[in-house]
């Protein structure tokens, strides 16, 4: 008794200071390659050569000291559900026999759903919509079900992945479709709506209350990134803070959209609060490319950069360096570790190793950019700290106050760095106590 809950405060403790996310889905729904597409920027047509994964794999998703990110993989050969639990827990709800009545075990090798349950933040269930997902769905009840009665904080991202081969059409019919069929699998046989449902279910949502939210992805194009970034946003403790000061920024630059990026992984760690839109999405994710390719062609040998690989801690732990306006990036050392990052082999610890290293020598406290667009658009990109940019949307005659601008950003960026350096250490002095 007195260990388990000395057990449950530590995994209380972690998830304060390390919010924890499972994926899982049925085998060869797209997991694997998700990961390695978004950390190690592998290829989307390399994924075809991955191998299944036959254990739990645990990553870690970190930007600098600021956010730290466990990204458990769970299999899905691995067979979660003892017969006993699996008939309790789908409870007569949707009167259909679990397709685990058969199993006998917890989680093959001996993993233990509950306790994974208990410790994550979000469950990040990947759907095959080329597949026939009935099977899959009836794993994603039994997973929610349990999840409710061990952890009820629980955030459920569905990914119905592998759409780039739909038409839009298809794609609408395949998403009312599963979202029919786990609605029918929590009513009643009178056909009445369990109210956890009703009130955690909902499309294309931001909100912080809604529990299940579903998203079209697919690694042939920037809508993985998209979807991933907002599971991370609302996996971070300061989303709240982040999204206010975005929106600070907005009304108090004339700018339309600002977004914070981490410009390995190209995912958005926060934005303002207007909807999503991919289209702009997609804009940022090229002009950090391009940033980073130009600094690397024509940049110039950063002597700082080479010796300290820790630059965006200097950041986070003295004052803000304040820069001049550059109107382009510059200091390229060696060569980026961008679309480098190792991937070490052993399936019990680190899968993809998301680094801790700074994202690229050629991004630092210089990095700046204005890119204008057609259509009276601009885009304008500014260092945060070595791992992080600000990436605005604005009009172009914005920038005729572009020294305006220039001073809010600068003050922007002091209040993030502060913001992050008292949020690690309140979770150092709550792991310590
Ligand atoms: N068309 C398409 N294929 C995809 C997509 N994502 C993954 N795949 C393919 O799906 C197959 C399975 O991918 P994996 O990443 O190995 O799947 P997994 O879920 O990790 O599989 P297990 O490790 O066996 O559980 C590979 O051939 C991928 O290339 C996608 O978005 N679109």
């Amino acid at each position: 008794m007195v260990n388990d809950t000395g057990g449950e405060t530590r995994d209380h403790q972690t998830a304060v200071a390390r919010p924890s996310l499972l994926l899982t889905g049925l085998r060869r729904s797209g997991k694997t390659s998700i990961q390695h597409v978004i950390f190690s920027k592998m290829q989307p047509s390399q994924t075809q050569f991955l191998e299944s994964t036959p254990q739990l794999t645990s990553n870690h998703f970190s930007c600098g000291s600021f956010i730290n990110i466990q990204i458990q993989e769970l299999p899905g050969q691995l067979h979660t559900f003892p017969s006993s639990q699996s008939s309790s827990i789908s409870g007569g709800n949707s009167g259909q026999a679990s397709p685990y009545d058969d199993d006998t075990n917890l989680v093959g090798g001996g993993y233990n759903m509950e306790r994974l349950l208990k410790q994550c933040n979000a469950v990040v269930y990947i759907i095959d919509a080329q597949d026939d997902y009935n099977q899959s769905i009836a794993r994603l009840h039994l997973i929610i079900q349990l999840g409710r009665r061990v952890n009820p904080k629980i955030r459920y991202e569905v990914f119905i992945h592998k759409v780039d081969q739909l038409s839009e059409e298809v794609k609408r019919e395949t998403q009312r479709d599963i979202h029919n069929q786990i609605r029918d699998r929590f009513a009643d046989s009178s056909g009445a709506i369990d109210p956890w449902l009703r009130t955690s279910f909902m499309s294309n949502s931001n909100s912080q209350e809604i529990l299940i939210n579903f998203h079209l992805t697919s690694i042939y194009d920037h809508s993985i990134f998209e979807a991933f970034s907002k599971v991370i946003q609302k996996l971070l403790p300061q989303f709240g803070q982040l999204e206010y000061l975005l929106n600070h920024l907005l009304s108090a630059s004339n700018i339309e959209r600002a977004f914070l990026f981490d410009i390995q992984t190209k995912i958005s760690i926060a934005t303002d609060s207007a909807p999503s839109d991919i289209q702009i999405y997609e804009l940022c994710c090229d002009m950090i490319d391009l940033l980073i390719n130009m600094s690397e062609i024509y940049g110039q040998p950063n002597i700082n950069c080479i010796q300290d690989t820790e630059c965006e801690d200097d950041d986070s732990n003295n004052e803000p360096v304040m820069n001049g306006n550059h109107s382009s990036t510059t200091n390229s050392c060696r060569n980026s570790s961008l679309g480098t990052t190792p991937i070490t082999n052993n399936p019990y610890t680190s899968g993809i190793e998301t680094t801790n290293e700074p994202a690229s020598n050629v991004f630092d406290s210089m990095s700046s950019s204005i890119i204008k667009l057609t259509g009276h658009r601009a885009l304008y990109l500014k260092e945060i700290n070595h791992h992080l940019a600000l990436i605005c949307v604005l009009r172009d005659e914005a920038l005729s106050k572009q020294a305006i601008i220039d001073y809010n950003v600068e003050q922007f960026k002091e209040y993030i760095l502060k913001l992050f350096r008292l949020n690690q250490e309140n979770s150092e002095s709550s792991m310590s106590s």
